[in-house]
């Protein structure tokens, strides 16, 4: 356990973190305010994922730190951290059903105990998915299986949830469903939640996120609240991401 310099607030630090691949090095410095919505943007190939995998724990810093919640992660495992992550596809078991998908963010076990059964089963009708228990992935809608992903995150009950581009293949209606929930859970939790969501939507930032982070060649180019990045005035390569004509000074 190592500490994050006495500010009990911050849920996600990175601290000096490098990470190359061949031909791309990425640098990142962060500080994330528990309870705080950090929208991640920036072009294609910009770095977000890795941001993010690194976060996780599928990747290992070449330098550098990653502190969660006070504990330096350095050496444990993605199981092990404090993090629940929903992707965009592949979230679930394909051979699994709903109910049993979402056990397994309450016990790693495959038998469901009666009492991992009912929580589960309640998981999903919050995400209203009532009477889903015993459908598998191929029975569902891709927004189905999403809400299921959802619901494994929220039943694991871990104070930040890593999103990369979770909702992209939904349409809008369905994708503000989607955050809608999320947002709600949020706003419900006795402690905290933090989360850090990669999304191509600038509207989806607008409406939920509480700050932007926007990433260019593998760097934070822009951190700050929603609005002001999103206005694009202040760096240029929003703008351009945003395809917004850059204002005249
Ligand atoms: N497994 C890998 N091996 C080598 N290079 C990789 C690998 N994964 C990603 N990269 C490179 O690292 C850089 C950052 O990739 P990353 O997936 O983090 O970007 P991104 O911002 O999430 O992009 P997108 O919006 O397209 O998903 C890119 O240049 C990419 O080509």
């Amino acid at each position: 356990m190592t500490s994050t310099g006495g500010n009990e607030t911050t849920a996600l630090r990175l601290e000096g973190v490098d990470y190359a691949y061949e031909g791309m090095t990425m640098h990142f410095d962060l500080a994330v305010t528990a309870g705080e919505w950090l929208a991640v943007i920036g072009p294609s190939g910009a770095g977000k994922s890795t941001l993010l995998d690194l976060v996780a724990g599928f990747l290992a810093p070449d330098a550098g730190r990653i502190v969660i919640d006070g504990a330096d992660m350095a050496g444990i495992a993605p199981a092990e951290r404090p993090v629940s992550f929903v992707f965009q596809e592949n979230n679930l078991f394909a051979h699994l059903t709903a109910a049993e998908n979402v056990g397994l963010g309450l016990a790693p076990r495959l038998s469901l105990s009666r009492e991992t059964r009912a929580r589960a089963s309640q998981a999903l009708a919050e995400v209203g998915l009532a009477g889903f228990d015993d459908r598998r992935p191929a029975e569902m809608s891709g927004g189905e299986r999403q809400r299921v992903a959802l619901a494994r995150a929220f039943v694991r009950d871990r104070p930040l949830i890593l999103l990369d581009e979770p909702f992209a293949a939904l349409g809008p209606a369905l994708r503000r469903e989607m955050l809608a929930l999320l947002d709600e859970r949020r706003r419900r939790a006795e402690r905290p939640i933090t989360i850090l969501m990669v999304t191509h939507q600038p509207e989806d930032a607008r409406g939920f996120a509480d700050c932007v982070a926007f990433l260019e060649r593998g760097r934070i180019a822009t951190l700050g609240p929603t609005e002001s990045v999103l206005d694009g005035n202040e760096t240029p390569g929003v703008a351009d991401y945003l395809g917004q004509a850059t204002r005249p000074s």
